[in-house]
């Protein structure tokens, strides 16, 4: 796959195959991630490769979060989410089955601008992994909806008061990939202006 096939072949995967990922891919995804660009080159992000029964804890959190997020996409239709509620749940409650979650961190800062900073150069990281896990066959999905059930990810996984959770990512073996989300301006005709 080109870089541009990769950009455009990367999907949320929800569920995924139980083969593990070797660390080797695990680390190519990371290194991926390590090489992002990062506000006066501070490189702040960490991450925690979670598997085996801390994953399966944080499932089972995750879940109980996604019964109660959704629990008017049955009854309300405008309100219903991009997937089927049981569906929903049933992918939280296991990560969509994948091997390994990645949870992506920063240096919790006071200031406001480092916190962006931080967070922006950290999502910039987040990229670089799903995109390198496109390119290797394998899928993630960013996640931050878990973040609802902070102070038990935070327990169980041992992150200390200085540091911030950014996001989530399941990672392995996509079982399905779902279709492309349409853009909503494909041909950049609102979301650019050309300024001369
Ligand atoms: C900041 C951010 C937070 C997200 N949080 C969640 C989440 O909590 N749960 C989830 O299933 N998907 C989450 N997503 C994935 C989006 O739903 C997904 O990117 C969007 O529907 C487009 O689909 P695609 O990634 O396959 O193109 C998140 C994406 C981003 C960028």
């Amino acid at each position: 796959m080109d870089f541009f096939e990769v950009i455009r072949n990367r999907r949320s995967i929800r569920r995924f195959k139980s083969d593990p990922v070797p660390r080797a891919e695990m680390l190519k995804i990371l290194d991926a991630a390590n090489w992002a660009p990062s506000a006066l080159n501070l490189q702040p992000w960490e991450f925690l490769v979670v598997s085996g029964a801390k994953k399966n804890m944080l499932g089972s959190n995750y879940g109980k979060i996604a019964e109660d997020y959704t629990k008017d996409w049955d009854i309300a239709p405008d309100k219903k989410g991009f997937m089927a509620r049981q569906e929903f749940i049933q992918f939280a409650n296991v990560y969509g089955g994948a091997p390994v979650v990645v949870v992506v961190l920063i240096e919790a800062h006071k200031e406001p601008r480092y916190q962006k900073a931080f967070l922006e150069s950290a999502s910039a990281a987040m990229e670089n992994m799903l995109l390198a896990a496109t390119a290797l066959g394998l899928g993630g999905c960013w996640m931050t909806g878990p973040l609802a059930g902070e102070s038990y990810l935070r327990e169980i996984l041992s992150i200390p008061d200085n540091r911030e959770i950014v996001a989530i990512s399941p990672v392995g073996y996509p079982l399905a990939v779902p279709e492309a989300r349409p853009r909503l301006d494909p041909d950049l005709t609102r979301k650019v202006s050309w300024l001369e």
